[in-house]
C-alpha cells in the first residue's frame, strides 16, 4: 500500500520542512529587529518576512489536501509533480517578498 503514496508523503515533508523554514526566518528577524509577539509590525522588512511566511501558511492546508486528494483519485506522480513545483514556487515568492513587494 505504501508505495501507493510515497511520492505524496515526500512532498508532504518537503513542505513541512519548507514551512519551519519560513518560521525560522520570522523568528529571525523578531530578534534583529527586536519585535516581540503580539507585535507584527514596526519595521517594513520585517513585515514583509512576516506576510510572506503567514500567506505562505494560510494555503498549506489547502495545498496537502489538494494534494492528498489528486494524488490518491487522480494519479499519483502527476500530483507530486504539481506539488513539488507549488514548493519551488513558494520559495521563490517568499524569497522576492522578502526582498521587496513588488517581487512577489
Ligand atoms: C518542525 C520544525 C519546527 C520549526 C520551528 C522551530 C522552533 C520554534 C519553537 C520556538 C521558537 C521560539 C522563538 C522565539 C523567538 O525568540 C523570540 C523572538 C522575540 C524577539 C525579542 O523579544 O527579542
Ligand atoms: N507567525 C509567527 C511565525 C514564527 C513563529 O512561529 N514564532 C514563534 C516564536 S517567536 C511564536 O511563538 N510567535 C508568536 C506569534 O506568532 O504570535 C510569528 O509571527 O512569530
Amino acid at each position: 500500500m505504501r508505495h501507493q503514496v510515497d511520492l505524496l508523503a515526500t512532498v508532504t515533508v518537503l513542505g513541512v520542512l519548507e514551512q519551519a523554514y519560513f518560521a525560522l526566518q520570522v523568528i529571525r528577524a523578531r530578534r534583529q529587529y527586536r519585535i516581540s509577539p503580539p507585535r507584527t509590525t514596526g519595521h517594513p522588512e520585517f513585515e514583509r518576512i512576516f506576510r510572506a511566511q503567514v500567506n505562505c501558511s494560510e494555503y498549506f492546508p489547502i495545498f496537502i489536501s489538494l494534494l492528498w486528494v489528486a494524488g490518491i483519485f487522480f494519479h499519483q506522480a502527476v500530483a507530486a509533480a504539481c506539488g513539488l513545483l507549488y514548493l519551488y514556487t513558494r520559495l521563490r515568492y517568499f524569497q522576492g517578498y522578502a526582498a521587496a513587494a513588488q517581487g512577489r
